[in-house]
């Protein structure tokens, strides 16, 4: 750049016009031209590195389209989509691998909120026998990512590959479907949580609406549609007071917005049924607990702070009320979820056109016999070996519900389902898991 200023004073006197300059032998001429091409090798060198820089520059996200839909928003659920990581041939060829059905009469699917509890379970259990599975989490950070990434890496060691997305990226979905011809999608990404969904409600609707959206827009295009699994909740009884719980109660007074949006995406998926023929079954979970759970759960951050020696707050109903919960063990909630797969019907239309009526179901995954809270903190006191610090609370009026029980009679007609898993026995085994996974490595921390 330097040279190019003294230069240009030389320049200044030359005409503009071609044609018009004549050629002269003299050694000014000379010493003009030498400096002519030295400012024409500077410009090119500085256009060529200047392209070089541009080039790594818009490289640097491998993929352009999820980059577009960044946001700084507090929303943890958009926070993935700012470091995408999809696309290539090498990641296509884990896609396909991984989605590979390498049984008889095995099915090919597409699992979302992969690194999730739930995810995890499903995903392993299916491919252990011999399924075809992708999995699909963004790894969000709404508790400890790195709990996330281990089941990921637990995952990956069974040969499940986590795809790293969003599901409101649709091109990413998109993408998913043009490299494999998913039979079936398990949905199981979500923003979980009652009491959270006062602090940040529009991650519930970024997931549990417009991300149920996505994924069903995705399906209903897809040629063939896959049939549809997805995680609804026992919250979306809300404050429905007859008990046990059946799929034909009320679900209209949600207590959270959380349940509010679990309850919309059951009428959402009712529209998908309807309009696209796409088949859709809906899991109502009651309170899924085990190894490699949620750390926003009582039952887990209890025990933490049961070993930790800190207080831990028991809520209690109006006049000293029970507050209970129909807590199901995950290995329960699996098969429940193979089951609803294994039984779903082929959807009926294909490319966004229905063909027929397809199958719409709704069922309860629970236990069918609640536990008091107090009764809970009980036996992991005694598990733990450790006397809990208990502080009785009246329950916040943050979402909360005082009790939910599992009628089950439907999934057990349909699906065969049958709880197998007691409180004391589940938590003994989640118990065993934390002491391990917690205390292993001497790194890792649960708060
Ligand atoms: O079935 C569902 O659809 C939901 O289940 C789960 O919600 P919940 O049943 O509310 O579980 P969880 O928070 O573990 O509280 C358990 C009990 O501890 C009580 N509780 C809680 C916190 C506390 O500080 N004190 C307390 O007594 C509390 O009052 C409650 O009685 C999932 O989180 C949710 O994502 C959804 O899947």
């Amino acid at each position: 750049m330097s040279q190019l200023k003294p230069l240009s004073s030389h320049l200044d006197s030359i005409p503009s016009t071609p044609g018009k300059f004549k050629m002269d032998k003299s050694p000014y001429i000379h010493r003009l031209r030498y400096h002519f091409s030295l400012a024409k090798l500077s410009f090119w060198c500085f256009l060529f590195l200047s392209l070089i820089l541009i080039f790594f520059y818009r490289a640097a996200p491998p993929n352009p389209n999820s980059a577009s839909q960044s946001s700084s928003s507090s929303d943890p659920s958009r926070r993935s989509l700012q470091t995408p990581t999809w696309g290539g041939p090498n990641w296509e060829k884990r896609v396909r691998s991984s989605a590979r059905i390498r049984s008889r009469n095995g099915i090919c699917v597409l699992v979302t909120g992969a690194a999730g509890f739930v995810g995890t379970h499903v995903s392993a259990a299916l491919k252990r026998r011999g399924d075809g599975v992708l999995g699909m989490d963004n790894f969000n950070n709404y508790y400890d990512p790195t709990l996330k990434r281990a089941r990921q890496a637990l995952l990956e060691r069974t040969g499940v590959f986590v795809v790293e997305g969003d599901i409101n990226d649709s091109v990413l979905l998109k993408k998913l479907f043009d490299v494999v011809a998913f039979s079936h999608v398990m949905h199981l990404a979500a923003q979980a949580g009652v009491r959270y969904a006062m602090e940040n409600p529009t991650s519930y609707v970024h997931s549990n609406i417009a991300g149920l959206v996505s994924v069903l827009e995705v399906c209903k295009s897809a040629n063939p549609q896959p049939a549809i699994v997805w995680a609804s909740s026992s919250s979306v009884y809300g404050l429905n007071s007859k008990v046990p719980f059946s799929e034909k109660d009320r679900t209209d007074q949600p207590a959270s917005l959380y349940a509010a949006t679990k309850k919309a995406g059951e009428e959402i998926a009712h529209t998908y049924n309807h309009i696209y023929g796409l088949s859709i079954t809906g899991l109502r979970f009651f309170t899924v607990y085990g190894p490699w759970g949620r750390p926003d759960m009582a039952y887990f951050f209890f025990t933490r702070d049961i070993l930790k020696g800190k207080s831990i707050p028991i809520f209690e109903a109006p006049n000293h009320g029970t507050v209970a919960r129909d807590f199901t063990y995950i290995d329960d909630i699996v098969k429940g979820c193979l089951a609803s797969l294994d039984t779903a019907e082929k959807s009926t239309g294909s490319g966004g056109k229905k063909k027929g009526p397809a199958q719409l179901r709704v069922f309860n995954l629970g236990n069918t016999s609640p536990v008091p809270v107090t009764k809970l903190v009980n036996i992991l006191e005694k598990l733990l070996k450790v006397k809990a610090n208990k502080v009785m609370l009246k329950m916040p009026r943050n979402g909360d519900v005082q009790f939910t029980h599992a009628n089950i009679t439907l999934a057990q007609s349909e699906l065969g389902y049958k709880p197998a898993t007691d409180l004391q026995t589940g938590l003994k085994k989640f118990v065993r898991w934390y002491l391990s996974y917690y205390s292993g490595s001497g790194k890792k921390s649960s708060s």
